[in-house]
C-alpha cells in the first residue's frame, strides 16, 4: 500500500520538502484487523489526499482575487458550447477538465495516458489528484501569461471550470487546496435530449466516449456521483440552475444573467471583482 501511495505523491511532486522526515508527508492507512474487509483504493486515496494536504498547507490560490466558477450538467447538456459564449461576454478563462485530461491522456510519455483512456471509455472519474493536479497548472498558467482585461489586473483571474467537480471528493479537495469556487452553473436537461445531442456530436467529435454505450455509463455516474456534488453546493446557495433545453442563444442569455448578478454580489461567493 505505501508503495502506491508514494508512486502518486511522488509522480505529482507531493512530498514535503522536510528530508529529515520523508515519510511525513505520507500517511499510511489505519491497520484493520484480519477479518475486516479493507477498500484499498479508498485507503490509497485517502492517504494520497492527506500527503497533498499536508504538502500545501493552505489553498494555492487566493481566494479574494481568483473566481472560480464551476460549470456542470449532464453530459451533454451543452457546458463546453456555454463556457466558449460567456468567455467572449466576461473574459474568462475556459478549463475543461475533459479536455485536460484528454490533453494529459495524448502526451507522449504521459505516465497517466493509459489509465485515464480506460477511465473515460468506462464513463469513470480518474482520481482526483491527477484532474486537480492538472487544473492547477493550468490556472497557474493562466495567471502567470499576464492577461489582459477586466478581472485580470493585480494578481487577479476569473475561471470557468467546466465539467468539473464530478464527485465530491474532487469539490472538497478543489475547494479546500487549490481555491474555493464562488457559483457553480448548473445546466439541466432531459436525458433523451442529452443522448441525442451527444450522439449527433460523435458522428464528427472523434471523441472515444460518444458512443450509447460510453454514454449510458456516463449518465450513470452523473446521477450516482455527481448529483451530490450539485445538492452539496445547492445547501450552500451557490447554485444557479438554467433549463438548457431552449436554443443556445437563450441558454447563453439566462447564464449570463447569473454570472453578472455573481459579480453584482448578488448570488454565489462574492470576490473582488
Ligand atoms: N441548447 C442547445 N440546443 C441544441 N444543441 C446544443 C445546445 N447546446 C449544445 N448543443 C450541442 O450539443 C452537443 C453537446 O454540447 P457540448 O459539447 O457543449 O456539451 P457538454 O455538456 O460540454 O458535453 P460533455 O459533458 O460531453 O463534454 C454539441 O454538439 C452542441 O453543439
Ligand atoms: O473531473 C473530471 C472530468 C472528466 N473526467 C473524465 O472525462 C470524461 C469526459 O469529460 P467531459 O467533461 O465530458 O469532457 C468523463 O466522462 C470522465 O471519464 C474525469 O474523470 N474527471
Amino acid at each position: 500500500m505505501a508503495s502506491i501511495v508514494h508512486k502518486i505523491a511522488d509522480a505529482l511532486h507531493l512530498h514535503n520538502h522536510d528530508e529529515s522526515t520523508p515519510e511525513a508527508a505520507v500517511t499510511e492507512p489505519t491497520p484493520v484487523k484480519e477479518s475486516e474487509p479493507r477498500d484499498e483504493a479508498a485507503e490509497a486515496a485517502k492517504a494520497a489526499e492527506d500527503a497533498i494536504i499536508a504538502a500545501h498547507h493552505k489553498a494555492v490560490f487566493d481566494e479574494s482575487k481568483v473566481t472560480v466558477i464551476f460549470v456542470l450538467g449532464g453530459p451533454g447538456a451543452g457546458k463546453g458550447t456555454q463556457c466558449a459564449n460567456l468567455v467572449k461576454d466576461f473574459g474568462f478563462c475556459h478549463l475543461s477538465a475533459g479536455d485536460l485530461l484528454r490533453a494529459e491522456q495524448n502526451r507522449p510519455g504521459s505516465q497517466y495516458g493509459e489509465m485515464i483512456r480506460t477511465y473515460i471509455r468506462e464513463g469513470q472519474i480518474v482520481p482526483m489528484e491527477v484532474t486537480v493536479k492538472l487544473l492547477e497548472n493550468a490556472m497557474r498558467d493562466a495567471l502567470n501569461e499576464g492577461r489582459d482585461g477586466e478581472g485580470w489586473q493585480d494578481g487577479r483571474g476569473r475561471f470557468l471550470i467546466d465539467g468539473f467537480p464530478r464527485k465530491m471528493d474532487q469539490a472538497d479537495m478543489f475547494d479546500d487546496m487549490v481555491c474555493k469556487s464562488s457559483l457553480v452553473l448548473f445546466f439541466t436537461t432531459t436525458e433523451k435530449e442529452m443522448l441525442k445531442r451527444l450522439l449527433k456530436r460523435g458522428e464528427t467529435s472523434g471523441r472515444e466516449d460518444d458512443n450509447e454505450d460510453s454514454i449510458k455509463k456516463r449518465f450513470h455516474v452523473y446521477k450516482e456521483q455527481t448529483m451530490p456534488v450539485i445538492e452539496h453546493y445547492s445547501k450552500e446557495d451557490k447554485v444557479a440552475t438554467i433549463d438548457a433545453t431552449a436554443t443556445i442563444e437563450e441558454v447563453h442569455e439566462k447564464a449570463k444573467e447569473a454570472i453578472a448578478k455573481l459579480f453584482a454580489g448578488e448570488i454565489g461567493r462574492k470576490t473582488t471583482d
